[in-house]
């Protein structure tokens, strides 16, 4: 048996080489109501004079941090709140999360955009990770873009693609897990919602247009996501079963905020940077991790900008008007 590491573990003392607080994650299966949304939106409505009407949430090294030329950086006129400010708000515990809403213009257009978002692994029930997107809604914002960084299925995608989501499939939801599974406010939505047309079809018609201006559609493609629970990455078995699912691209976010956004009547747009090879073979010897995921996020951040800001300057014309 392999020594135990005296670093971590001192005679029968153990004790941790690097000390640090764990964040309260627990909801101790509390749920918030329409009322508490309404409070944290006018809360933030309180704070600005942003109204926005597009929602972003920047991905995994897609922005997701304040770095120079990042997407989230692009914001212009920034008014950027902690999410540890914002009443019943969760905070971000993933690296490369920042954790911050950033209310300001993209294109002219009044944006609020989510440097950081919340993942099931990090210990958040599936309604809790999409709250923000409720709170978007109560903000008046009408559409959703949701960027992620996930691992190339497809055998045809390089590293540093980008891939418009036409469709997922909610592996989560297969096991009953559900952004809005318990009871149904019809202030939000409908107890049904249909997910058939999830993804809207102008904006990807567009962004494939705004690809060839921008002379980018050699490296954006279109395909089906999903999202698994993490933290781990996947199984050489488990990648071979969802490839034969027709899977494209894996992940751990998106899905239940797309469901969420959905319920709510927003529209949605979803864009994938693919970091890193899924390994699909036990001959082959890449295994995934963050570090690569968070780099090619850097690598490809001003193609991701300069896509970005194009895409919320035409879908604003596809945005529904108020009445
Ligand atoms: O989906 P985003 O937040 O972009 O991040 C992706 O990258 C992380 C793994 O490296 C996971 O959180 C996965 O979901
Ligand atoms: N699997 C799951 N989530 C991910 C991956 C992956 O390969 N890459 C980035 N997020």
């Amino acid at each position: 048996m392999a020594p135990v590491n005296a670093d971590i573990v001192n005679g029968s003392k153990v004790t941790s080489p690097v000390k640090k607080t764990l964040p309260e994650v627990e909801d101790n299966g509390k749920r918030y109501s329409y009322e508490m949304l309404v409070e944290t939106a006018n809360f933030l409505l309180s704070k600005t004079d942003v109204r926005p009407v597009i929602g972003v949430i920047c991905g995994s090294g897609m922005g997701s941090y304040w770095n120079e030329g990042s997407l989230a950086e692009n914001i212009s006129q920034p008014e950027c709140i902690a999410y540890e400010d914002i009443p019943n708000f969760p905070i971000s515990t993933v690296e490369g999360h920042h954790g911050k809403l950033v209310f300001g213009y993209i294109s002219d257009v009044p944006v609020v955009a989510m440097q950081g978002r919340f993942h099931y692994y990090e210990g958040y029930p599936l309604w809790k990770c999409c709250l923000p997107v409720r709170v978007m809604k109560l903000l008046g914002v009408k559409a959703l873009i949701a960027t992620n960084a996930a691992g190339g299925l497809n055998p045809n995608y390089k590293i540093g693609d980008l891939m418009i989501v036409r469709d997922h499939i909610n592996m989560m939801g297969f096991a009953g897990n559900n952004p809005l599974h318990g009871p149904n406010d019809e202030r939000f939505g409908p107890r049904f919602p249909p997910m058939n047309k999830a993804y809207n079809y102008e904006f990807r018609k567009v962004a494939k247009e705004v690809a060839k201006e921008l002379n980018i559609d050699n490296m954006v493609r279109e395909g089906v996501y999903t999202c698994l629970g993490g933290p781990n990455f996947e199984t050489v078995a488990e990648l071979n079963m969802l490839k034969m699912l027709g899977v494209d691209a894996v992940g751990m976010s998106t899905v239940h905020e797309v469901i969420t956004a959905r319920h709510c009547d927003m529209s949605v747009f979803a864009l994938s940077l693919i970091t890193n090879e899924c390994v699909t073979s036990y001959d082959h010897d890449a295994e995934a991790n963050h570090e690569e995921v968070l780099d090619v996020g850097r690598m490809r951040q001003d193609i991701l900008r300069d896509y970005v800001s194009k895409l919320v300057n035409r879908f604003v014309k596809y945005l529904p008007q108020n009445p």
